[in-house]
């Protein structure tokens, strides 16, 4: 059967879309999911591993299918990972759904996503590609949000709640 998310989470990596897709998914009284857990779980390996064993274009291949599969069949919280709206029949499916930005800027990102090897796209150097990321993606972002949510200087749950008053929903 045919279903969509009540909420979809875009944005970079680290923003927090993750985290807060959970806390939102428990507010809201709603399922969570989240497409990198997706992946992983169908693969039987992790996303840098992914990375490294097939490359970025064969992980984003893996990435556009298990996107469409959550976006019509999951009718919770749905988390995308950070690269998924470089794809344009994505961004096409997107156009249709409330769609959530979080976004942050450079010295936040660095803050929560530097040192972390788990996303091999800020491996080395990560306030650079960081920069040229969002240079590449920001008006794809901006092109899908319903609304977009800053997250410089906010809690999980102040994000949460921002996203909660944009979208004009309620608690479950
Ligand atoms: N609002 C926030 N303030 C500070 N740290 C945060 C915030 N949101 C998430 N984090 C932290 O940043 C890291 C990345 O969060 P995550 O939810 O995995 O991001 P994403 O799914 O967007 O890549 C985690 O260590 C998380 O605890
Ligand atoms: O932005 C990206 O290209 C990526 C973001 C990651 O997900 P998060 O945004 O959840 O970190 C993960 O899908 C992969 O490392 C690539
Ligand atoms: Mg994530």
């Amino acid at each position: 059967m045919s279903a969509a998310p009540v909420v979809v989470l875009i944005g970079p990596m680290g923003v927090g879309k993750s985290t807060v897709g959970q806390l939102l998914a428990e507010r809201l009284g709603v399922g969570y999911r989240d497409t990198d857990d997706d992946i992983v779980a169908e693969q039987g390996r992790t996303i840098a591993e992914i990375f490294v064993d097939e490359g970025e274009p064969v992980f984003r291949a893996i990435e556009k299918q298990a996107v469409q599969r959550a976006l019509t069949g999951h009718d919770g919280v749905l988390a995308l990972g950070g690269g998924s709206i470089l794809d344009e029949d994505t961004r096409a499916l997107l156009l249709g759904q409330r769609v959530v930005y979080l976004s942050m800027d450079v010295e936040e990102a660095v803050k929560r996503t530097g040192l972390n090897a788990a996303r091999p796209l800020l491996a080395v150097n990560p306030r650079k590609q960081w920069r040229e990321l969002m240079e590449a993606r920001r008006h794809l972002y901006e092109g899908v949000a319903t609304v977009v949510v800053t997250t410089d200087g906010r809690t999980p749950e102040e994000v949460t709640q921002a996203a909660l008053d944009a979208l004009e929903l309620k608690d479950a």
